[in-house]
């Protein structure tokens, strides 16, 4: 960890803004590695680990206001974030626009690819407008063009998945609240559950992970057990053109759209010449310079945005009318989280006019172990309520942030390995794709 956590917690400080820069200045950066609770999920590149990594931001300014952020972890990730925290000192909050150039241009010489420099500016941007929000007295949805929604819809992330982590290196099985999903049943009685916890109304099932005819059980069984309400399915490009095309045809009236059946931008294009529903991707249009070919070989019809590495919320929010001028339906993609990533997911949500889907989230499989004061972000009714506190409208609890940096540390794990950890458990296990 690098600086104190304790340092600048006035987390509800709201300040007169004089439009001067005094007191609106970053003073610093804190970027904690974090690491919290994951069940064993499967898709097509293994199986999650026991632990997933975030990096928890603290953007502090010289009157004491702190702006939070949550960014995916991992050892390049917190690196690039550890480099570009020093650039921002000094700089004024409101410039977020100076501050991603600063970000940008002190990461491209070892950085080549504007995306792989996106996920840091991303992360700092939310903590800014976190900061911004509260020296303002407004919630970042109020920064981003105001609400046109009070709760943001969600959809239950369903997963294959082993009821336990193994034993393995003398630690003992890890089990979980959830159960064992291997078949069309386990996978129907995991949405109950979501749906009696959470009120989901729609399904995802993150597939990639057994024959595609399994799969299309599993949706068959889901659409029989959930009628009316929205289903999708995204194996992770884990099947050729000519597979993707079959499962499509074999979908049709089952799901509202297909997530990421094939790789490429071509790929994608070719089956959605045959494809009877919506092609969604969160894989194949991931930045700025992917979305002309894809919108000129008509490859996606529905884009999974994440602020995460699209530049921020500001970026997000432009993404989206650049997706309606050219038609293009709007959904958002989540990687395993905690609250702070899903109150700016909300924020978002909620000041994007036309989103069409409800959006993904990992939230129920990680908030067990959440660095936020509990009560103001959940899902209910399959929705989360947009804060309208200042900023973000979340907290952070420092004993909760201390028990997760704690847990990065003893953990020893530094990057995610989803492939490494099967292996380990299924030597066997080959991560080719496309496998179908
Ligand atoms: O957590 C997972 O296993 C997902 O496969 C995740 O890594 C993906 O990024 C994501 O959820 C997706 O929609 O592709
Ligand atoms: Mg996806």
């Amino acid at each position: 960890m690098t600086g104190s956590k304790s340092r600048g917690m006035n987390d509800d400080r709201s300040t007169n803004v004089t439009g001067t820069g005094v007191g609106t200045r970053i003073r610093e950066l804190v970027v904690t590695p974090i690491a919290f609770g994951d069940p064993p999920l499967l898709n097509a590149d293994g199986v999650h680990q026991p632990l997933a990594l975030r990096c928890i931001l603290q953007l502090v300014l010289e009157d004491g206001t702190v702006g939070l952020g949550e960014s995916p972890g991992g050892s390049v990730r917190l690196t690039r974030l550890q480099e570009a925290a020093k650039v921002v000192v000094g700089m004024d909050v409101f410039d977020t626009t100076a501050v991603a150039a600063a970000i940008d241009a002190v990461l491209s010489p070892t950085v080549p690819r504007s995306h792989d420099r996106g996920w840091a500016t991303s992360a700092i941007e939310v903590a800014c407008l976190d900061a911004q929000g509260k020296l303002l007295g407004r919630p970042v949805s109020d920064l981003l063009g105001g609400r046109v929604r009070d709760a943001v819809p969600f959809a239950a992330y369903l997963f294959y998945k082993w009821a336990e982590h193994p034993a393995l290196d003398g630690r003992e099985a890890i089990g979980d609240a959830w159960g064992e999903a291997l078949d069309p049943a386990g996978v129907v009685e995991q949405a109950r559950l979501m749906q009696q916890r959470y009120g989901f109304t729609s399904f995802k099932l993150k597939g990639g992970v057994f024959p595609p005819d399994e799969e299309i059980a599993a949706m068959n069984a889901l659409a029989e057990a959930f009628p009316g309400q929205a289903l999708r399915l995204d194996p992770n490009t884990a099947w050729t053109v000519e597979t993707s095309k079959q499962v499509a045809r074999e979908l049709d009236g089952v799901i509202e759209y297909l997530e990421d059946p094939t790789a490429t931008i071509p790929g994608m294009a070719e089956v959605a010449k045959d494809a009877p529903m919506p092609l969604a991707t969160n894989m194949c249009v991931i930045a700025w310079e992917h979305l002309r070919p894809a919108v000129e070989q008509n490859a996606i019809q529905v884009l999974l945005t994440d602020h995460h590495y699209w530049g921020g919320l500001r970026r997000t929010r432009e993404l989206a009318a650049v997706c309606e001028a050219f038609g293009i339906e709007l959904s958002m993609h989540s990687n395993s989280h905690l609250g702070i990533s899903l109150a700016a997911m909300a924020h978002v949500g909620a000041a994007i006019p036309h989103l069409a889907h409800s959006c993904d989230t990992h939230y129920p499989w990680n908030s067990a172990d959440d660095v936020i004061v509990p009560g103001v972000i959940e899902v209910r009714d399959g929705a989360v309520k947009v804060p309208t506190g200042p900023g973000l409208g979340v907290a952070l609890d420092p004993d909760a942030l201390d028990r997760a940096h704690r847990r990065y540390l003893d953990s020893g794990i530094r990057d995610r390995d989803d492939t490494g950890y099967m292996r380990r458990i299924r030597p066997e296990f080959e991560r080719r794709l496309p496998r179908w």
